[in-house]
């Protein structure tokens, strides 16, 4: 699988990969991209039939999150990066719990922000799945809006745009994908030194999902940023964005 990817910052700086969530682009990390582009080469990439990642290769129709992780492996291997620090929002996440289970010695330190070990029920995903193969993305944005941001957000078209411009059939994989990834009881594994982020008025992923993977992971800290709903990242950069850097900034750790 050959995911869409883009570089930002200095060549020979530390890499961090940064994933995005169901029905976003690489656009999700813009409100991080200055501060973190100071220190880090920055990798994001797009999720299958995503963004720019409409073409990509190898797309099944029996998509994992472990498939996804592959995925982020590979534009590792790719570009000769041998180890990394992983950031990831919601679906993002779970890429990074993945990753961190899969490539222990790969994943220097991990930011797990509006996510899960467990997303819901498979029948609530494989409904919307449905759905979205039937009618495409549109019927979702209003439901869509209300998990994403608290009432109000001024920003939320630009977001919900991503979500329009996503394929149906990717979008509906990457539901399969979530319908079946469960990692509640591989928690304890996780070696990197972990940041887990939640929007304390998040719907989908409140801070209870939250607590279960910072009371599962090893070595983690726990952040509830106020004001936020799933997109936490984005609704409240200001305080996001200085807990994500100084996490990567003092937390890298290598085998
Ligand atoms: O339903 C949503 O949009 C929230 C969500 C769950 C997994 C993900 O990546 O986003």
């Amino acid at each position: 699988m050959i995911l869409n990817h883009r570089f930002d910052g200095p060549p020979d700086a530390p890499v961090v990969v940064l994933g995005p969530s169901l029905g976003t682009t690489l656009g999700l990390w813009e409100p991080q991209l200055p501060a973190l582009t100071s220190t880090w080469r920055v990798l994001r990439y797009d999720l299958p039939c995503h963004g720019g990642s409409r073409a990509a290769s190898g797309f099944t129709r029996d998509l994992t999150v472990d498939d996804l992780a592959g995925g982020v492996l590979a534009l590792l291997d790719r570009h000769g990066v041998e180890a990394a620090a992983y950031a990831g929002v919601s679906l993002g996440g779970a890429v990074g719990t993945a990753l961190a289970l899969r490539a222990p010695d790969r994943i220097a330190s991990l930011v797990l922000c509006c996510t899960s070990a467990r997303f819901g029920t498979a029948d609530s995903w494989r409904e919307r799945a449905a759905l979205v193969r039937a009618e495409g993305t549109e019927p979702l944005i209003e439901a869509t809006r209300g998990r994403w941001f608290t009432p109000g957000f001024p920003d939320a078209e630009r977001y919900l745009d991503m979500l329009r411009g996503a394929d149906p059939e990717g979008y509906a994989a990457c539901c399969d994908a979530l319908a079946v990834f469960d990692v509640r009881d591989r928690l304890g594994e996780v070696r990197a030194p972990t940041l887990v982020i939640a929007g304390a008025d998040d719907p989908a992923t409140p801070p209870s999902h939250a607590e279960v993977l910072a009371e599962g992971i090893p070595e983690t800290e726990l952040l509830v940023v106020p004001g936020a709903a799933h997109l936490a990242t984005v609704e409240r950069p200001d305080v996001a964005t200085p807990a994500i850097t100084e996490h990567l900034t003092t937390r890298w750790r290598t085998a």
